[in-house]
């Protein structure tokens, strides 16, 4: 049986038969909202399309990379001409190189670049980069950040562990589990008792550069650079995660945003999703003395059999070159429209929101004001997302099925795909409306 030939229930039972949870990634099954997984068969600009041929309008674009919408001519031209090529040679190509240099154009404090094959691998590295430069162990992350699911950056992490109201994940050794302090995001007071405490252990602070996985939160002007500070002026490092905001939320990404140089400046940061166009391709980037602390040239271990994958680097290079400042003004656009619309159809129903924003990344959450904390967005109104998320997939728009998770819009997202998420709403925010706790 092919998937065409099977209605969308029918594939999930034989999933679950196959895969735990029918599922490769949590935040895909339908955890907190209930009901089946949407199958896909193909996606295409604004558009993704089930295997029983229903079409709706994405927000969800691959989690972030889909930045100029699915399947891309460009994109795909090149991809196909990279494949008839090789599709992996484990030696250098010029493609890496034209890639990594494109990375230090945009973001020049990323004065060398390595690239990996996923956002986890790339901060999982950047942790052991740090821990390397700096011969300590201590990291400190922020309380619902999430940077990937390796062992040390898995405690207090949001993303699907916040859909699925997880604590961290068993398995993690309590040795590495207490290498890892937790503290509450945009708490000065908090970081500066952290190093006052273990000052002379902490390797580095690692932050979303917008945190966007307990929904979003636009960072605090400052905070960001007093982080860097404290960290330098303890010796330790700071990493800005920007595996979802990186060439998304600003040509520059987040740091384009806060334009950070010296002390305020972060000294490694992480890229994924936007950088490797759909294909499985991450970076990481930083000061050139620390980056030359990596292998072959420094006593830092790191390595990959499909890093810098041809296929993937003709992606990224590909996306990246088309993203220009028009690119950016339409998914601003985009974002206008679609948070307007939003906002007017809750106001109408008397439904209590806030829609946070950096760039044309956004979430929702149901509650007074913008979460700033964990804590704060796990008080919101949650029960009313599962209507409201199920009322919009009914109306053709394919959503995060987590208010813990951003919104993503594509520079594809024309004025006809913007008209069919408009339409949406309306009976959406009814939903929500009369939602009941519990
Ligand atoms: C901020 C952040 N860092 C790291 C990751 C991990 O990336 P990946 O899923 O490619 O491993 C993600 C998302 O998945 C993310 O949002
Ligand atoms: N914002 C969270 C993610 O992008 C995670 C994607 C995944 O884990 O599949």
């Amino acid at each position: 049986m092919t998937e065409q030939q099977t209605t969308n229930d029918a594939l999930f039972d034989r999933a679950k038969g196959a895969i735990p949870g029918g599922v490769n990634s949590p935040v895909r099954a339908f955890g907190s909202v209930g009901g089946t997984p949407r199958f896909i068969r193909s996606a295409s600009g604004p558009y993704i399309t089930d295997v029983e041929g229903v079409e709706r309008v994405d927000l969800v674009a691959s989690w972030g990379p889909a930045l100029l919408g699915h399947a891309h001519p460009a994109i795909v031209q090149a991809v196909q001409e990279a494949a008839s090529r090789g599709l992996s040679f484990g030696a250098p190509t010029g493609g890496e190189v034209d890639l990594a240099e494109e990375i230090t154009r945009r973001v020049p404090i990323a004065e060398r670049v390595r690239l990996v094959s996923t956002g986890t691998e790339a901060t999982m590295t950047a942790i052991r980069l740090a821990r390397g430069a700096t011969g300590r162990d201590l990291l400190i992350k922020f309380d619902g950040h999430y940077h990937g699911h390796s062992d040390a950056l898995l405690v207090a992490a949001g993303s699907g562990l916040a859909t699925l109201a997880m604590p961290g994940s068993s398995g993690i050794p309590d040795a590495i589990a207490h290498t890892t302090i937790v503290l509450p995001y945009d708490d000065e007071h908090a970081v500066e008792a952290a190093f006052a405490e273990h000052g002379d252990r902490i390797a580095a602070i690692i932050v979303e550069a917008a945190p966007a996985n307990i929904g979003l939160i636009a960072p605090r002007p400052g905070f960001h650079a007093f982080l860097a500070r404290t960290a330098h002026a303890h010796g330790a490092l700071l990493i800005s995660d920007e595996v979802l905001t990186g060439f998304r939320v600003h040509p520059s990404g987040m740091w384009g945003i806060e334009g950070t140089t010296g002390d305020d400046a972060p000294d490694i940061l992480t890229f994924g999703k936007v950088v490797g166009g759909g294909m499985p391709l991450a970076a990481l980037g930083g000061r050139r003395d620390v980056m030359d602390l990596l292998a072959p040239l420094g006593p830092v271990y790191q390595a990959g059999t499909l890093s810098g994958n041809p296929l993937a680097v003709a992606a990224g290079l590909t996306q990246l070159r088309l993203a220009d400042d028009a690119v950016y003004a339409r998914l601003d656009e985009v974002a206008d429209a679609i948070t307007a619309g939003l906002s007017d159809a809750l106001t109408a129903e008397g439904v209590e929101h806030a829609i946070p924003r950096v760039g044309s990344l956004f979430s929702l959450a149901f509650a007074a004001s913008a979460p700033r904390t964990y804590d704060d967005a796990k008080a919101q109104a949650i029960f009313r997302h599962a209507p409201f998320f199920h009322a919009m997939l009914d109306g053709g728009v394919a959503l995060p099925p987590s208010l813990f998770e951003s919104w993503f819009v594509t520079a594809s997202h024309d004025d006809a795909a913007i008209e069919r998420v408009l339409a949406a709403l309306p009976a959406a925010a009814r939903a929500a409306a009369a939602a009941q706790p519990g």
